[in-house]
């Protein structure tokens, strides 16, 4: 059956995803037998093009990379949920920008799509975070799929590993780097950057959110443990509910300061319980030097998970990134078509 991709969000992410499909098309026939067309691409600023037989990938990615909009090609208008009617979309790829509070627009995106029974993969944690029961619900009632691996840890499968790979094990606590762009400042910073020039990079590389006060002010991680807290343990928890310190207030002299200590500072996320319950948090921690999360650098993630029947897991990866992130759509959807 070929996969008629309709993609909501064409920047970093959304891009990335349309060269690999492009270079890869053979490859992905070849390997697992997945077939595609891209019928339809909205982007705000970009515009709107449709195919129902399907765009001309080549064209489209010169016009992107060109003009960075769609230039010369023939624009479609519409609704969102009439456009995916017309298009004869059978997957959604969903990479608009995350808004933690209501969830929109790619919340909008998922239910028109889900509720036409049409697949779902998405990198933004906003709807997933805000909603998540409401789509599990739709995903079930409209015999649609949900897929969700890049929402944390970009394209390392850690919703995977957790869902699947760790399944019959209690999870008892875990702890990470789940924030790519402030990982890669407080590197940078340490290496002699200032703050502004690494926040700079990172936004120049595609680790950053639209927003960036999203990452430096640990709202990006902080949202990442709320969706680890419902997929692990069914825990409703409210990202204004997580213990949350940024790294506005980390300085080059605190970072040189605990070096000479034998320390690094990390911005860490995590979720731990004692008698009181769960406690979900993210905040800038000294680290030993010694300790494996010291040695995570740049904009790769890492997390320790501690199970009943493995003891801990460490799963380590890019945490950010165009390509990395599209990957993580690309996985979703191939084992979507299986
Ligand atoms: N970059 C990364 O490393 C990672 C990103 N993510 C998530 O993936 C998503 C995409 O990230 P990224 O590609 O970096 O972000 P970008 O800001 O680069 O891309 C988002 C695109 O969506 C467009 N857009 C905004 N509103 C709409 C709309 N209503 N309909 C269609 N398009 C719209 C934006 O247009 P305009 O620019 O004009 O607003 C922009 O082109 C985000 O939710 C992010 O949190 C997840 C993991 C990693
Ligand atoms: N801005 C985020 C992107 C991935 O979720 C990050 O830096 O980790």
């Amino acid at each position: 059956m070929i996969n008629n991709i309709a993609l909501a969000g064409c920047g970093n992410v959304g891009t990335a995803l349309l060269e690999i499909l492009h270079e890869k098309k053979a490859e992905l026939k070849e390997r697992y037998g997945f077939e595609y067309q891209v019928v339809l691409v909205s982007d705000l600023m970009k515009g709107i093009v449709m195919d129902p037989n399907g765009l001309d990938l080549g064209k489209l990615l010169d016009e992107i990379h060109g003009k960075r909009s769609f230039g010369a090609l023939a624009q479609a208008a519409g609704h969102f949920e009439e456009l995916l009617d017309r298009s004869g979309a059978t997957v959604l790829a969903e990479c608009t920008p995350t808004n933690l509070k209501t969830g929109e627009p790619g919340l909008a995106h998922l239910k028109a799509a889900l509720s036409r029974g049409i697949n779902v993969t998405t990198t933004n944690k906003g709807p997933i975070a805000v909603a998540f029961d409401e789509l599990c619900r739709l995903e079930k009632d409209c015999g649609a799929k949900l897929c969700y691996e890049g929402v944390v840890m970009s394209g390392t499968p850690l919703i995977d590993m957790m869902k699947n790979g760790i399944a019959g094990c209690t999870v008892l606590g875990l702890e990470g780097i789940l924030n790519g762009t402030t990982n890669f400042i407080l590197t940078k910073m340490g290496e002699g950057s200032t703050y502004a020039d690494a926040l700079a990079e990172a936004t120049a590389l595609g680790y950053a959110e639209a927003d960036p006060s999203g990452d430096v002010e640990g709202w990006d991680a902080a949202v990442k443990v709320v969706i680890l807290a419902k997929i692990l343990f069914g825990k409703d928890v409210a990202v204004k509910d997580v213990t949350r310190i940024g790294i506005t207030q980390v300085t080059p002299q605190q970072i040189a300061e605990a070096r000479r200590s034998g320390f690094t500072i990390k911005l860490v996320a995590g979720i731990r319980f004692d008698s009181f319950g769960m406690h979900p948090y993210v905040m800038p921690k000294e680290i030993a030097l010694t300790h494996p999360l010291a040695a995570i650098g740049g904009a790769t993630n890492a997390i320790t998970v501690n199970t009943d029947n493995l003891g801990e897991i460490t799963l380590v990866g890019p945490g950010a990134g165009r390509r990395e992130t599209g990957q993580a759509l690309l996985s979703d959807m191939i084992r979507m078509s299986r």
